[in-house]
Formats: C-alpha cells, structure tokens, sequence
C-alpha cells in the first residue's frame, strides 16, 4: 500500500466505524441491524481473505507464506461467521455450543500464531545485525518482559471476568462446551501477548512493521470483541448491540490492510530511526490496561464488584505497570544523559577544530567579537597575530598529508606553549593559526618572536627534524579608534601577515594604519635610486684576537626599519631583495656605506662586508667593490668580503676565479658560516679564500670537549692552508677559553660586543687585522 493509499484506507476504517455507530442504534430495527451487522463482518472477513490470497501471489518465501496462512485464518473465521449468521439471523434457533461456527472461528488464532512467527522470520535477513532492536540493553529486556506481562494479566482479568471466571464457578454443562468456551479467551490471550511481544521487540522502522502493526491491531480488535461478548454472555445479557462486534468488523479490516501493505525496498531501512516516537509500540501494552479499567468501572456501577482473582491480578498488574514506569523514569534519565552528553561533544565539535583541537575559526570568531565588544573601553586591551606557516606545502609534498597534519598538531601544542592559558589558540585553516591575546600584553612584538623561536626548534616528522617558519600579522587595536569590528582586525593581521610574506617570509608585520601600504624593501631601494633608503643603516659587530679580547675588526651589518616603524629583520629584507633581483643594488650600498663609516670614525680596523654567493663572479661586485674603495680611499687589505652561502656557489671553478680577481684588487676574501648552509670541505677545496668563519653551531654546542676537538681539527687544517679562522657567536667567556685552547686567535660574539653603529662601539685598543 503506498502513501497515496493512505487517505483512503483511514477513510474507509472512519466510515466503517460510523457505521457500525450508526448501526448500533437500529433505526431501522434490531433484526435489520443485525443484518447489516452480520453482513459487514462477513464481508470484512472475507476481504481480509481475497487481498491475503491477491498480494501472496505476487510474493515468495516467508512474504507469501504468512499472508497465505492469515488467509486461511480469515476464510476460516468467515466461514465460522457464515455459519453463525445462519443460526442467528436464518434459524433463529440461538447458537448450539459447540458448533461448527466454533470449528471455523478458533481456525484463525492457530493459524495467526503460525503467521505471526513466519512474518517474524521473514524479517531476518543476512545483514541481521542492522535489523536487530536499535539497543538491546538490559533495560530494555526488563521493559519487554513487563509489557508482556502487563498485557498478559489484563487479557486475564478481562477473560476471567468474560468467560474464565463464569465457567469456573458455574463449570459448562459438559465437556465439549467447557473446552469451547475456556479456548476462545484463551486463544486470544496467547495470540494477542504473540502479537505485542512482536511490536514491542520490533524496530520502528522495519520495513516489515506496518505489516506487524496493522496484524496486531486486527488480532487486538477481534480479541476484544470476543471478550465483550464472552462478558455478555457470561453476565447472561439478553441481546447484544452490534458496537460490542465493532472489533469483528475493524479486526478483519485491519488485518486485510497488513496484508496489503509491501515494504518498500528503495528507501533505506533506517532512514526513518530518528522520525520520532512509535506511538504504537508505547501504547500497545496499556490498550488492555485500559479497558480492565472500563471493565470494573463497569462492574461496580453496575453493583457487582471485582472478585478476589480480579482484585489480586489487577493490584499485580498495578504494580507492574509502577515497575515499568520506574524504569521508564531511569531510562528517561539515561537518555537525558546521553543526549546531554551528546550534546557537549557536538558543541565542541562545532568549535573546535578536530585535528589540532584548538579552538575553530566559528570559536575565535566568537572570542573576537567578545574580546573587542570589552576591549572598547581601553581597560580590556587585545592583541591578535595571525600565524601563517611559510611553505608548509613542502612539508606535505615531503612527508605526505598525514605527515603535514602530525606537523600541523606539533605547532598547536608549541603555540599553545607560547601563550597563558587565557588566551586563545585557534586554527582558521589549512597552515592558518591565530592568536588572541586579552589582558595587558607587556611587549607583544615579544610573544611573535616567542611564538617564532618555538617554531624553529625542529619538529620530528617520520623521523626527521623540520624547522618551521612562519609569517605573522599583529594587530594592537588603538582603543580610541572607534566602531573597529572584529573581522576588521582580523582583516588587518591577515594583511599584515601577507606583507610578511611578500616582504620574503619568516616575520612579523605589526600592523599600523599607514598610507604606504606595508613595508617593501625593495620599492624603497628602488625609490632610493642609488642613494640610502628611509630607515636603512648598517650596525657593526667587532671581531677580537684572542686572548687578549683586542677589537682587531667589524662586521658590517644591514638593518632596516619600515616607515611604518616595523623593524624588519635582515633575512627577511635580503631575501625580499634578491627576490626582486636588486641583490647586488643593496651590495654597494652596504659596501660603500661600510666603507665610508670605517673612513669617517678614522678607526684602523679591518672592515668585514656580507656578499651572497649568487653573486660571487657579477662584474658588478667587482666594480663595486674597486669604486667603494677608491671613493674612500680605504686600502684594500682592510676590506674582508665574506661569501655567504644561504644558496650553493653556482660554479665552483667560476667563483673561484672571482675570488682570485677580488683578491687581485687586494682585498680579502673569507667564507662566512663554515660548517652550516652549504659550505662543505669541498667548497673549502675549491675556493682560494683567505679566511674562514666556524658557525656558532661548531663553537657553542652541548658537548664541550667533542666541540674542542672538532674546533682544534678544523684550525689545524686551516693552518695548514694557510687560512686565518674567526670563531662566530662567542657568547661566554667558557666558550671564548675552549676557542681559545682549540688554537683559534680571532672571534666574534655578543661576548666581544652586540652588534650597534660604529659610534656606540667601545673599540679600545684596536689595530687593524692586517698587522696581528
Ligand atoms: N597536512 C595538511 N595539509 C593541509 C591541511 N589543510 C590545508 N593543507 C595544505 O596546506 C597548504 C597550505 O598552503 P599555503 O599556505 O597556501 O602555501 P604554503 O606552502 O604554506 O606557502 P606560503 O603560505 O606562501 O608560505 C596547502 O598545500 C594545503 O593543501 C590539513 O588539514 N592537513
């Protein structure tokens, strides 16, 4: 039966009703009625048979095989029915008992039984486990075994009170009649515990449900017909209305529509689990509840009280349905749990995100909004930083994607070591972080740089240690600054982050409201044309002969501060220039201006200049380098050109052959870094260098006496070439002594002074390197 199908069916169920309504009343006579009476079940009965036979046909197996037997029921019933007509309207003699209409009549419950348990084995399908009660708990047991009973000892009382009891006390004048009488309340017990058991055991949503459901009801409504008119008879009623056969009318009717009903096999079987409450199934097990109720209401308006059984099942099956409730109660509580519980972990799942377990972008958003909704009133401050992980593709592409997520988690948990635990940490996405800093954040250019030195202690991925970098936006709200929402700053630390990257990655941009845009090195170098940029200078560090510490060098170094106050770091301005392709532009800038404040302090100091190895070879280094010395006057030998190698040499032999041409124009050349990038004893090999700088990596390590060792080999082998070695990043006087001893007589570090201009250097008793 489809859905279309429904409107008629219930209409002419609410038809059928108000007939027999109607009919109850004998307008047009009794015996009439009675007629019409008789006919209806008759032909309800013998529907129910013509639609088990017609839908039968079209099924196998268990399908065909439960409808078959319900129509064998049914046919008997009606024939009982038929003949029962026959006495009753036709002969007019009153029903013999026992009679062939008892034959036809007590066919249907044996052969209901066998249908019930064949239709409940027709829905046992090899995926049995999806078609199984949704949970069968204990609880759930306990719920199936009291609903049974409930039913069980109403059906009792009722049929005790119709028939059982009169038999009982009066006993039946002989056997034969005795058996009739007991079998039919009887019967309808079994079958009608059968039949709830079933509904109650059952899913909502079987596809075989309706069918359980609809047979059920049948069978209920013929059972409670037999009961009133057991009762009727028991109570020796004189004639009977047709409303008390209502049920051998709507019994058959419904049991035709179960057996018209197929499942439909296109919609998925447990689509329909959260449509909601089956009323049947709650209500089911109370139907007979209800009419014990009636029934002694019945009896004690009518003076005839409920005897001793009655009274003793009934209080037991009071006491059972109290049981259920109780259980009910905790059930419903479990379930409120669980749907509590439920709840929390879809909110967080809702706002967290589930790979890092930070807060999601729908959760900071919601802080934001809080946190600048407070933050209006300048007693609230903020800070935002957007963290964008610079080439966090590479680390998918190298490790593959479960790779980058184990990443992406190890940065959470750094991050989230960067900050209280009042501020939050979210994920926005992909390699996307961001930071919200409430309360008063002393120096929040410091918590970047924190956030900055976490992420470049290495990460284990698989086995191998990664370094991160990342581009960050910060954004410090002026709290005078009126109607600022809080997707404006996030705005803000988003352009911010993306200046960062354009500036050349590995930085903080602190976001400032400006008309220049963010900070561009190279738009200024350019803009410059040849002259100093706004903001650039050089810083020196001096380089010391060991061990009496004397300033025998300097280190020239770039620095640079954005007009918007942004002091951008050196690796990232250099690589936003070689980017740009003005790599060498910036070279005699920093060459000439070393030179020309080396002259101008009128020090007798050697100056060191930073050239990346891209270059090494251009004439224009060359030219550079000839000009700067001629426009100053400084001699050669006190200009060291130091090849940094952040990429590879390009042609080994090449830069060699322009190391040699430096050299010819006197000045020296040393390489920077010896040890870390890609420096390599071949590199020292190949280039005629003058001087090498040990990375601090090789002088400041964990394992004093293997650093000592390894400083002592590498001098040793300079020596023999003829080098002359600087020990780098000397931060303490235990490192500068194990240098020392490792035979290395010039070093530099923050133990010999910080880098600063040339003026606020305390440079006493320098003497050019040349002459030591
Ligand atoms: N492992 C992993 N990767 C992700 C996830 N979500 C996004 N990605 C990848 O993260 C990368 C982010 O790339 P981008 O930020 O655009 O580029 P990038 O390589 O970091 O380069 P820059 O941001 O320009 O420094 C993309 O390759 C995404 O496929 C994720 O949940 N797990």
């Amino acid at each position: 039966m489809t859905v279309r199908r429904y409107p008629v069916a219930i209409l002419l169920v609410v038809v059928t009703a108000a007939v027999i309504v109607v009919n109850g009343f004998a307008f047009w006579g009794d015996t009439f009625a009675l007629w019409i009476d008789d006919a209806m079940q008759l032909s309800a009965g013998v529907a129910a048979v013509v639609c088990g036979c017609l839908v039968a046909r079209r099924f196998r197996g268990h399908q065909r095989w439960w409808r078959l037997l319900i129509a064998f029921g049914m046919a008997g019933w009606s024939l009982g029915q038929c003949v029962w007509s026959w006495y009753q309207l036709v002969d007019g003699r009153g029903l013999p008992s026992p009679s062939l209409a008892d034959v036809g009549y007590l066919s249907f419950p044996v052969f209901a039984l066998a249908a019930l348990f064949t239709l409940a084995r027709a829905r046992i399908r090899p995926d049995r486990e999806r078609w199984q009660p949704a949970q069968w708990t204990a609880h759930f047991g306990i719920a199936v075994v009291l609903d049974g009973l409930v039913v069980t000892g109403s059906l009792f009382i009722l049929t005790w009170t119709a028939a059982l009891g009169q038999l009982v006390r009066a006993t039946a004048p002989d056997a034969g009649s005795w058996a009739v009488a007991i079998a039919y309340p009887l019967s309808d017990l079994v079958i009608v515990v059968v039949a709830v058991l079933l509904v109650v055991f059952d899913r909502v949503d079987r596809p075989y449900r309706k069918n359980l459901l609809l047979l059920a009801l049948g069978i209920v409504a013929l059972a409670c017909s037999d009961s009133v008119f057991a009762y009727l008879v028991s109570i020796g009623a004189e004639s009977m209305k047709p409303w008390a056969d209502a049920g051998f009318v709507l019994g058959p009717l419904f049991i035709a529509y179960a057996l018209l009903v197929t499942p439909n096999t296109r919609r998925r079987e447990d689509a329909g689990q959260a449509g909601g409450v089956d009323w049947w199934q709650l209500a089911l097990p109370y139907i007979p509840v209800t009419a014990v109720a009636l029934l002694i209401t019945v009896q004690l308006i009518g003076g005839a009280g409920p005897d001793g059984v009655e009274v003793f099942v009934g209080v037991l099956v009071v006491f059972l349905v109290l049981a259920r409730q109780l259980l009910s109660v905790l059930d419903n509580r479990l379930l409120l749990r669980r749907v509590y519980e439920g709840q929390q972990q879809l909110t967080h799942q809702a706002y967290h995100d589930p790979l890092t377990g930070l807060a999601n972008r729908a959760l900071f958003g919601d802080r934001l909004d809080l946190a600048v909704a407070e933050g209006a009133d300048a007693r609230h401050p903020l800070v935002l930083i957007f963290v964008d992980l610079d080439d966090f593709k590479e680390v998918n592409d190298r490790f593959g994607h479960a790779g980058g997520d184990l990443l992406l988690h190890a940065v959470a948990q750094r991050l989230l070591g960067c900050v209280r635990s009042t501020d939050t940490v979210a994920r926005l996405g992909g390699d996307e972080f961001a930071i919200l800093l409430e309360g008063e954040v002393d120096a929040p250019q410091a918590v970047a740089d924190r956030i900055r030195g976490a992420l470049r202690r290495p990460f284990a991925v698989h086995g191998t240690l990664v370094p991160v970098r990342a581009s960050m936006g910060l954004v410090v709200p002026d709290p005078a600054e009126p109607l600022v929402t809080s997707d404006v700053l996030l705005g803000r630390a988003d352009t911010s982050m993306y200046a960062g990257k354009r500036l050349g990655k590995d930085t903080t941009v602190v976001y400032r409201p400006s008309q220049d845009g963010p900070p561009d090195f190279p738009a200024a170098l350019r803009r410059a044309a040849g002259g100093v940029p706004e903001g650039f200078g050089l810083v020196f560090q001096p380089i010391v002969r060991l061990p009496d510490e004397t300033p025998v060098a300097v280190e020239a170094l770039a620095r640079w501060t954005a007009p918007d106050g942004t002091a951008v770091s050196p690796e990232t301005f250099v690589r936003a220039v070689e980017g740009a392709g003005l790599g060498a532009e910036l070279d005699a800038l920093v060459l000439d201006l070393a030179c020309r404040e080396i002259t101008a302090a009128g020090l007798d100091l050697t100056v060191h200049v930073n050239v990346c190895a891209s270059r090494l070879g251009a004439p224009a280094l060359e030219q550079s380098v000839s000009a700067s010395l001629a426009r100053y006057r400084l001699p050669a030998e006190r200009l060291v050109v130091e090849i940094t190698e952040t990429v590879p040499v390009p042609d080994l032999a090449a830069g060699a052959d322009a190391i040699r041409r430096l050299q010819a124009l006197g000045v020296r050349v040393a390489l920077d870094d010896f040890g870390a990038g890609y420096s390599s004893l071949t590199v020292l090999h190949a280039l005629p260098v003058d001087l090498i700088k040990l990375d601090r990596a090789l002088t400041t390590g964990v394992q004093p006496e293997r650093d000592a060792a390894l400083c002592r080999s590498l001098v040793g082998l300079c020596d023999d070439l003829d080098l002359a070695v600087v020990a780098e990043g000397i931060e303490t006087a235990e490192q500068a002594e194990l240098i020392t001893r490792a035979g290395c007589t010039t070093a530099q570090g923050y133990r010999f002074g910080r880098p600063a201009p040339l003026s606020a250097l305390t440079l006493s008793g320098a003497t050019p390197l040349s002459a030591s």
